[in-house]
């Protein structure tokens, strides 16, 4: 059977800090993507709202309008910014999200995109599943106020490496997307991501270890750095996982980069270890990657 992962590839997590300032944030971003390619990584990650603080009320105010690809400068600094960055690193770049102002819809959303090394858009993702929440005493937290949600599952074919599925922090959660990616050929599963101190504690590294887990394929979830003078205070931790579950590269909370070598061996091994994936039990419960299910591969619906 041919490999999921063609060829051994360097991820890299930018676990960005970041402030109101959005051009001073592309800027850092820039220096730090560089960074990672000059280290060796091909595949780079910003963490989710990686140019504007995150919190509902500063949805609006930082929104861009993305799509339909490209954006004017004016519409776009940073779809202009991210595209311009993979080109200068020869990378592909998992451009973290940015609020995404839809002016047809009237609407916002939280949106990925990711871009080529040679600074083409191969796809876009608006976080399917909102952040909306209630722990008393703890955190509240409504995305729906301002956004609305994506209605797709993202996967992007990197012709030298193999496939990916991208989604969005709270999607994490939903294993059922991560699930039909990897039966779907995904090697690696990234998430940009800002839990926050309360759930991130209880299930941040849970949350990527289970989905490596289940579904034995690399797991990247890339957070903000933490920022104690922000609104929202996000966990950091960025972390890689091997589809063992085995936690290759972790962050701490400050201004940091992680990076592991990934092996489509290692993919194989597992699997041939613990052989879940001749396993299952079709005729007990059904298959969720088979049907009607909404994907699009670089940008196409599959
Ligand atoms: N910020 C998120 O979207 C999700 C999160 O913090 C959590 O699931 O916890």
């Amino acid at each position: 059977m041919a490999s999921l992962l063609k060829q051994p590839v360097k991820l890299a997590l930018i676990q960005l800090a970041s402030g109101a300032d959005k051009a001073a944030n592309l800027s850092h971003a820039r220096t730090r993507v560089l960074e990672a390619a000059s280290r060796g990584a091909r595949i780079i990650v910003l963490p989710e709202c990686f140019n504007s603080p995150y919190g509902v009320k500063y949805f609006s105010k930082y929104a861009e309008q993305l799509l339909p690809s490209p954006p004017s400068k004016e519409q776009s600094p940073s779809f202009h910014a991210l595209s311009a960055m993979a080109k200068e690193a020869k990378a592909y770049l998992v451009g973290g999200s940015i609020p995404e102002l839809d002016p047809d819809a009237k609407t916002l959303y939280n949106t990925n995109l990711t871009f080529s090394p040679t600074g083409e858009l191969l796809a876009s993702h608006r976080k399917v599943h909102l952040f909306d929440i209630d722990i008393p005493g703890k955190i509240s937290f409504h995305e729906s106020d301002a956004l609305s949600p994506g209605n797709k599952l993202t996967m992007v074919d990197f012709p030298e490496y193999g496939k990916i599925a991208i989604a969005i922090c709270y999607d994490v959660r939903f294993p059922e997307l991560a699930t039909i990616a990897a039966r779907r050929g995904a090697f690696l599963l990234l998430y940009p991501g800002a839990f926050n101190l309360t759930t991130g504690a209880l299930h941040w590294e849970l949350q990527a270890r289970a989905r490596a887990m289940d579904n034995q394929v690399y797991v990247g979830l890339c957070s903000p750095a933490r920022d104690m003078s922000a609104d929202y205070n996000a966990w950091g931790h960025s972390m890689i996982v091997d589809p063992n579950a085995e936690i290759l590269s972790e962050a701490g909370t400050g201004d940091e980069m992680v990076d592991a070598e990934l092996k489509g061996e290692r993919i194989e091994e597992v699997r041939k270890g613990i052989p879940i994936y001749t396993q299952r039990r079709f005729d007990v419960y059904p298959d969720v990657s088979k049907g009607d299910v909404k994907t699009e591969e670089n940008g196409q619906p599959k």
